[in-house]
């Protein structure tokens, strides 16, 4: 079959949203603690307490984005990755238009200015393409609800859940750690895979599938890189802990302790986020580093995270095919977790 041409398909890309200045990082701060997603409570206790933290952290978060210049450089990454995803879809699908949008949960551009965006452009198509690479529902649930809550233009919708192993993450991934162990030399070092955190309880009483496919994707990561052992020559942690509830674990600070008792020195790499932000560039360059140093582990080296690698770039390019090339919402197919109701790769979430 001709896949059909002359359509206008958007696509969008979810992410976190940050800060662009000082005076915007308490009301952004609010706004991600006043998420039902983030923090489960009625709404009238849920915005009283986001208001309380907000106000509490303001300070501290300041001072780690003051550290970067001010603001967050999120939405500068994600422009650069919604412009190479352009420029790559429009090879794929030459005959369509196709533009990319960019859908923040917390700061600007927030979901419902971008919603009114594209149903002013009225799209044939939509995309829904979190640039999350592992499922949570703190983060790609949340976008997705917002989203659906709120756009009320034209256009047949597609969702992409989650590609915690699509192949070109896999490989840009794995590229990039091995440049990273060359630079350590013959000294010997762990690779530590640190993913973002998020309270045990939604795991195991919500069923939250992100843990499992951060697990899935470090050890693909960690095949393709040609790796050895986990716990020798790699591990799993979880870093940016907020608040007193149980997060998963260890904690990035834990493996750098114990690669401290081991011995070795630390190839650090973030492997839940596709860009830089004040979890890269201030908590893991500049934090963690010092616990390295202080600690003796040497070297302490960082993977840049993914960003326009052209290879993370085609698999998101493939990924948005993909789901075009689903018309309507397919039965889920082998690798489908019917709990959830969502696949491995790609896939519409529906109503479980
Ligand atoms: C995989 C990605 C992310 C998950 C899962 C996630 C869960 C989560 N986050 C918080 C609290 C905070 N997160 C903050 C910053 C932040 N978080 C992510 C991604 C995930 N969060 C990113 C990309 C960023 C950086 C945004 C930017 O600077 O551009 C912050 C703000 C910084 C700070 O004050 O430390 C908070 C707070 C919770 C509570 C949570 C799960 C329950
Ligand atoms: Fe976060
Ligand atoms: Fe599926």
């Amino acid at each position: 079959m001709t896949a059909p041409t002359g359509r206008r398909i958007a696509v969008v890309l979810f992410n976190l949203g940050g800060p662009d200045d000082q005076a915007s990082v308490k009301p952004f701060l609010f706004n991600l603690f006043n998420d039902p997603a983030i923090i489960g409570l009625p709404g009238l206790f849920r915005t009283p307490l986001a208001k309380l933290i907000s106000s509490r952290r303001e300070k501290t978060a300041q001072a780690n984005y003051a550290l970067m210049g001010g603001g967050s450089p999120l939405l500068p990454e994600t422009r650069g990755q919604a412009a190479a995803l352009e420029a790559v879809l429009a090879n794929r699908l030459p005959g369509d238009e196709v533009r990319a949008f960019i859908a923040m949960r917390y700061w600007a551009p927030l979901t419902e200015e971008t919603a009114a965006d594209v149903a002013a452009w009225g799209p044939d198509e939509i995309v829904l393409l979190p640039l999350y690479p592992q499922f949570s529902t703190t983060t790609s649930e949340s976008s997705l609800a917002r989203w659906n809550a709120v756009y009320a233009g034209p256009g047949a919708s597609r969702t992409v859940c989650c590609y915690p192993e699509a192949p070109g993450w896999i490989a840009a991934q794995a590229g990039a750690v091995r440049l990273k162990r060359a630079e350590a030399g013959d000294r010997p070092v762990r690779v530590l895979f640190s993913a973002h955190g998020i309270p045990e309880t939604l795991v195991l009483k919500k069923g939250d599938p992100y843990q499992e496919q951060v697990e899935s994707t470090c050890a693909a990561i960690a095949a393709e890189a040609g790796l050895g052992e986990r716990g020798a020559d790699w591990d799993i942690c979880y870093q940016s802990r907020v608040g007193p509830m149980k997060w998963l674990g260890p904690s990035t600070v834990e493996a750098i302790q114990q690669a401290a008792w081991d011995k070795v020195g630390v190839v650090v790499v973030p492997v839940a986020f596709v860009s830089e932000h004040v979890e890269t560039l201030v908590e893991l360059d500049i934090e963690y580093a010092e616990v390295a140093h202080t600690l003796g582990v040497e070297p302490y080296l960082r993977v840049p995270a993914v960003g326009v690698a052209p290879a993370f770039i085609d698999t998101l390019g493939e990924a948005v095919v993909e789901a075009l090339c689903r018309g309507g919402v397919e039965p889920h197919g082998p690798g489908c977790r019917a709990d959830w109701k969502v696949c491995p790769r790609t896939c519409d979430r529906r109503a479980a």
